[in-house]
């Protein structure tokens, strides 16, 4: 399976540049994509009364002509309704000459108990928020409930963005071509898709790889083989040391939840330093984890020198008092050179949005550590206020955004989390559940994604990894899952991905 989200425009690229290297031509690539959402109707609903086939006037209409063509020439009871006839000299023109069903108008159209409902209105190429008799038509579909397989994209959901463009069908299934498109994964779209099938069109993987595509669906087969195992000669500090700051007496528990997800993740060694009012809290809960005394930046730096962490965590449950972002920046600063990486979630990126242009500043020096930042959306909102209030912007690109502008890999957490680096890669999440809104289940995802760093997997697959493995290990707990079952749980996706 190949991983690579095509937008509409790195679409259309790998179309013209397999029409170009041949033998296939538009009408080629048309009558297969039409084919293969005949086949999906055929196998899915074998006992259907009747297919309705919705066509719109782009080339989405075009497959839908197609697929109305073959149902009928298979016996299926075909109705096909259309917004407007197609562009003449097009494909989806010749699509529609060689199919000699019936057209009748979309107004026509009202959804029947019994039938399934082909949606073939607009793909790749929706332009502005559908409105008029298409809306009505889909809220007549939407709330009939009849099964409806969406041909590329559920009509009125944005390939690019996921977002929702006036209104969308609720697909059953939809039937997409050569690869998913970053709207099958980002909310709200995801949630109109229904099942998503890739339909193989032959569009050639060179040709994929030859588009600009930068994003990926994130999925173990393109990290797995950088998942770190302990060689047979090592040692505890060799696979990877890991520190985290722990908060105060009364907020202790976030560190120590990412330290132990940190210890399941495969690092050799974890410490939480702590303030010595917290030693007493921390001492009386940690076993393996070392604990260690940190109450001042030069307590920071004396265990950077004699202990060497690669990783260092900083923010769960730290509280945002403006001390936490000084902390923040000065360990980046001061303490430059002396760790591999630092991870900076929850108070720790919201105490740092008070110092937005000195972080930003610190940034852009040549040897600033690696600096993986995990904000969910409120977070995110507090540290890149701009890009987020940027309308125009898709959560994909403001994570590209927020990772050039950070020059940082970002983590922007949620349902549909995106991973992004500021070298433009990015990938978006997929088995993510809602059993991780719990509390504290962020705190565990900046234990992992550290334990991956200090064992030397590089970043933009260490943050991937972490966010699956994370899921995953959710997923496998099952309901009624909080935060603290969650490093017990790695232990199993983690075997699983070893060796
Ligand atoms: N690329 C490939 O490899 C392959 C692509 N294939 C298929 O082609 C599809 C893309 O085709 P497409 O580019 O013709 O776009 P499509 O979605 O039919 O819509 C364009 C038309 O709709 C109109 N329109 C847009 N929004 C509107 C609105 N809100 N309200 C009203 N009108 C609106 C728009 O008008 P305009 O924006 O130009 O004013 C234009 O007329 C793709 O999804 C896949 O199914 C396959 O055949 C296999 C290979
Ligand atoms: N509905 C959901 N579906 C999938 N993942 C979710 C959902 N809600 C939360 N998560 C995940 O759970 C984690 C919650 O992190 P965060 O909001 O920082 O919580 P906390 O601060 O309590 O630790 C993130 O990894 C996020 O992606
Ligand atoms: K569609």
């Amino acid at each position: 399976m190949a991983f690579e989200l095509l937008t509409p425009s790195e679409m259309a690229e790998a179309d013209r540049l397999t029409i170009a290297a041949g033998p296939v031509d538009g009408i080629g690539l048309m009558r297969r994509a039409g084919c293969s959402v005949a086949d999906v109707v055929l196998q899915r609903f074998p006992g259907a009364k009747a297919v309705h086939v919705l066509c719109g006037p782009g080339n989405n209409g075009g497959d839908g002509y197609v697929a109305a063509r073959l149902l009928a020439e298979s016996g299926v009871a075909v109705r096909l309704f259309a917004t407007a006839a197609p562009r003449s000299g097009g494909d989806a023109a010749l699509a529609a000459a060689e199919c000699s069903v019936k057209v009748e108008p979309l107004a026509a159209f009202a959804p029947e108990s019994g039938a399934i409902v082909v949606d073939a209105l607009y793909g790749a190429g929706l332009s502005k928020p559908l409105d008029g008799e298409v809306v009505e038509a889909i809220t007549r579909t939407n709330s009939a409930v009849v099964p409806v397989i969406s041909v590329d994209l559920p009509s009125g959901v944005s390939g690019a963005s996921g977002e929702i463009m006036g209104s969308a069908f609720q697909a059953t299934v939809t039937v997409t071509f050569a690869r998913k498109k970053p709207g099958h994964l980002l909310y709200p779209g995801r949630a109109q898709c229904g099942e998503v099938v890739v339909a193989d069109i032959g569009i050639a993987a060179a040709i994929v790889g030859a588009t600009s595509v930068r994003c990926f669906e994130n999925d173990p087969a393109w990290w797995r083989r950088h998942f770190p195992s302990p060689a047979n000669d090592a040692h505890k500090y060799s696979r990877g040391h890991v520190g985290v700051f722990s908060g105060g007496p009364s907020a202790t528990g976030a560190a120590r939840l990412s330290a132990m997800a940190a210890a399941r993740a495969g690092a050799g060694a974890v410490t939480v330093l702590s303030p010595g009012a917290a030693l007493a809290a921390n001492a009386a809960h940690l076993t393996s984890i070392i604990l260690r005394r940190s109450d001042t930046l030069q307590d920071a730096l004396a265990f950077l020198g004699a202990r060497k962490p690669e990783v260092l965590v900083y923010g769960p449950g730290l509280g945002s008092e403006p001390e936490i972002g000084r902390f923040a920046l000065e360990l980046m600063s001061v303490a430059e050179g002396r760790f591999a990486a630092l991870v900076l979630d929850a108070d720790g990126i919201t105490s740092l949005s008070h110092r937005r242009a000195a972080f930003f500043e610190a940034r852009k020096r040549p040897n600033a550590p690696a600096l993986v930042l995990t904000p969910h959306h409120g977070e995110f909102g507090r540290l890149f206020p701009g890009i987020a209030a940027d309308a125009s912007l898709s959560k994909l690109e403001r994570a590209r955004a927020a990772a050039a502008k950070a020059n940082a890999i970002i983590i922007y957490k949620g349902p549909d989390t995106v991973i992004a680096v500021p070298d433009g890669r990015a990938a978006i999440n997929a088995n993510g559940t809602s059993l991780l809104a719990t509390a504290g289940s962020g705190d565990v995802l900046s234990g992992i994604v550290a334990a991956l760093l200090a064992q030397r997997m590089p970043a933009f697959e260490a943050a991937c990894a972490a966010v699956w493995i994370h899921a995953e290990a959710a997923r496998r707990f099952g309901p009624g899952l909080i935060a603290e079952d969650l490093p017990l749980a790695l232990r199993e996706v983690v075997a699983g991905l070893s060796g």
